[in-house]
């Protein structure tokens, strides 16, 4: 309980997990199912994206592609419904009844409904197949969450500071992140996660997958560094390069106290009212016209 406001505070267990090749899906599943089920007091978990089929394991998309009633979707329903908490089961491939592939994540709530689904839109192609082997989305949605009205985006996603706008503007004060991240970029991580969250005045939940994946003669290192960042830009608490459960106590009042104290939400335009500003460019040569 926040003494100052009154509201509770929210438990939230980042779950970051390796997908190793060697390791099947079923038994993925039921690993993760232990390590949820070990934390009974927690109100949201947040798992990675595509962990329990594996991100960069491309040639296996089809074959575990699964639909919302599949093995991934099932587990974090049964859960969530036993422990009374919120899952964000980070995304699945999924088997879309339009006949493609999506990358899909899932929020689940603590009586086991599915109360949010997001397919990522924007797929991912730099050393890559997800681009071309997956559909992306055309939706998005804010709905209530533990730590007030929530969104998803998905990893590649944290690059396009437009979907976040959009997302801000339709209310969301907490964006939950599934990532496959590879090492080798996680300045950009780190960077990426705390911008949005300053931009936006809003809860950053950003879940990354660990450990090595894909072709064991190429394998991929991904980043880990999972992390919660607050509505002023701090990251609050952080995972380092391995497996582990990151839980910690969060106050959702605190976006309104830091939009309060500093509001710069309330100064912001719409992104069409900046593409219809005037061009000016005064002694230059504009390189570009105005909208009109
Ligand atoms: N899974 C992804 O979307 C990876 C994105 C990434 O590695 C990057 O943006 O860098």
């Amino acid at each position: 309980m926040n003494a100052s406001t009154d509201t509770p505070t929210r438990r939230v267990a980042l779950v970051q997990v390796a997908s190793p090749s060697d390791e099947s899906r079923e038994a993925r599943i039921e690993r993760v199912e232990q390590v949820l089920r070990r934390h009974p007091d927690v109100d949201l978990f947040v798992l990675p994206e595509l962990w329990s089929a594996g991100y960069f394991s491309f040639e296996r998309y089809e074959e575990l592609a699964e639909t919302l009633d599949g093995p991934t979707v099932a587990m974090a329903r049964r859960v969530a419904r036993d422990l009374g908490a919120s899952i964000h089961l980070g995304s699945i491939v999924e088997h879309g009844s339009d006949g493609a592939l999506h990358n899909t994540a899932v929020l689940i709530d603590g009586t086991g409904r599915i109360a949010q689904t997001y397919r990522k839109i924007h797929v991912f192609g730099y050393q890559s197949l997800e681009s071309e082997l997956l559909t992306p989305g055309t939706s998005l949605s804010v709905v209530a969450g533990p730590l007030g009205p929530t969104a998803g985006t998905t990893c590649y996603d944290l690059r396009f500071p437009g979907l976040w706008q959009e997302l801000s503007a339709r209310g969301a004060e907490a964006v939950i992140v599934p990532a496959a991240w590879p090492a080798a970029r996680r300045e950009h991580w780190c960077l990426l996660t705390q911008a949005r969250a300053v931009e936006h005045q809003l809860w950053v939940l950003a879940c990354n997958a660990c450990g090595s994946q894909g072709d064991p003669d190429a394998p991929v290192q991904l980043g880990g560094f999972s992390r919660v960042v607050d509505p002023s830009g701090r990251v609050v608490a952080e995972c380092g390069d391995g497996e582990e459960v990151l839980v910690v106590d969060l106050d959702p009042a605190r976006v309104a106290e830091v939009r309060a104290e500093f509001p710069v939400i309330a100064d912001r335009l719409s992104t069409a009212d900046y593409a219809a500003l005037g061009s000016d460019p005064g002694e230059g040569t504009a390189v570009h016209a105005a909208a009109t």
